[in-house]
């Protein structure tokens, strides 16, 4: 497996491989990069097929948390850490006390907290071994929701700048995953007057949209063509793909899942074919924004924080339009003029 040649490796600082053999704990940390500040980003647990498949995810995941954070305005590096096993495993303490201690003994290089898979109670357990997590209950607590304002207003944003309305009465958006942040990403769209069409792999979470939001709901693999005028990727990554692509109908793509575009050249891809992308580092910062709060949490701050992603967001849309660029390549230099000043 290598490491400096991998096709995401992207000069990051620091990459550890952490195993723990009394708990079991397999996991990877990436510091990608501290030039705002130390590296921080959640912590993701999944059922990763290979080594290699987590070391990707690790290595794509930590570079956007690099350029989330700069774009946010926040004075922190972006890394990540990803911990290979089952998600639902249930004997979670010893996982998360070695993991913890594998944070500590960066000495404060990486700060953790939640991601998929990964619940604030978890990183609870993490806190006893580790000062060096965030998203803790009684300080900036679940992520989620703020993760959910941003992209909600994200949404927002995007129908604003491709049909000049404020409104999001009557539109339809299908949303790919309706877990921690899509739950509450519905109740905002439903609340403003959307039409909801949703897909999980989790039967329980469905019901639960269906039943509050009057959600439709389609198997996984019909999310791609449903008729609707925006698509919320809010699962994993890499859903916009050379199958997938071909299939929408939504003219907006604006959803909270990190990583969405399988490779830069879909997101040109996207351009072309006339639909409006939402880089996703840009409009799912809203947990990270909320994090960065947790020393002194003040949680009107945050909001008013978070709030900002709608202007950034126009910023970027109006930017790409008058440059004929895409959305994902003016993001990206506007958070690296940001990271290399700060070099
Ligand atoms: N939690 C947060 O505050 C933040 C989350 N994100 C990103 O947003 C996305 C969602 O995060 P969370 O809601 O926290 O995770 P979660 O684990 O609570 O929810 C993800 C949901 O996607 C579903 N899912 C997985 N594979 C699927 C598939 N093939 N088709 C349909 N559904 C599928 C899962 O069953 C789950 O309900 C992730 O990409 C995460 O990295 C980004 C920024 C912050
Ligand atoms: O929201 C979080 O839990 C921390 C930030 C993060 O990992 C992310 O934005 O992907």
């Amino acid at each position: 497996m290598a490491v400096f040649n991998h096709v995401s490796f992207d000069e990051h600082e620091q990459v550890v491989f952490c195993h723990d053999k009394q708990s079991g704990l397999k996991a990877i940390i990436a510091v990608h990069n501290t030039n705002l500040g130390p590296a921080v980003g959640g912590c993701r647990m999944w059922n990763y097929q290979s080594d290699d498949e987590a070391l990707t995810d690790v290595l794509r995941l930590s570079r956007g948390m690099t350029y989330k954070n700069a774009l946010a305005g926040l004075t922190m590096g972006g890394g990540k850490a990803v911990i290979i096993a089952d998600p639902k495993t249930t004997d979670r303490e010893a996982l998360f006390l070695a993991f913890g201690r594998f944070v500590n003994s960066l000495g404060g290089k990486y700060y953790s907290a939640e991601d998929v898979g990964v619940s604030t109670s978890d990183i609870m357990i993490a806190s006893r071994e580790t000062e060096f997590v965030a998203g803790l209950e009684g300080k900036s607590g679940d992520p989620s929701p703020l993760t959910a304002l941003g992209t909600y207003l994200g949404i927002k944003a995007a129908v604003k700048h491709q049909r000049g309305v404020d409104s999001l009465k009557g539109i339809k958006v299908s949303v790919q995953g309706v877990g921690h942040v899509g739950y509450y990403l519905c109740k905002h769209l439903h609340d403003a007057g959307a039409e909801l069409i949703v897909t999980d792999i989790h039967q329980a979470s469905l019901d639960r949209i269906a039943t509050e939001f009057g959600a439709t709901v389609v198997a996984p693999q019909d999310i791609y063509t449903q008729d609707v005028d925006v698509y919320a990727p809010c699962a994993l990554g890499a859903t916009l793909n050379d199958t997938t692509l071909p299939l929408l109908k939504a003219t907006i793509v604006a959803g909270c899942a990190n990583n969405q575009l399988a490779e830069v050249r879909h997101g040109e891809k996207l351009k072309q074919m006339g639909i409006l992308y939402a880089p996703d580092y840009v409009i799912n910062a809203g947990g990270i924004i909320n994090v960065s709060f947790e020393k002194n949490y003040d949680a009107a701050a945050s909001t008013a924080k978070v709030e900002q992603i709608y202007n950034t967001l126009l910023t970027i849309f109006e930017r790409a339009d008058s440059e004929n660029r895409t959305t994902g390549s003016v993001a990206d230099e506007m958070a690296k003029a940001i990271i290399d000043a700060a070099r």
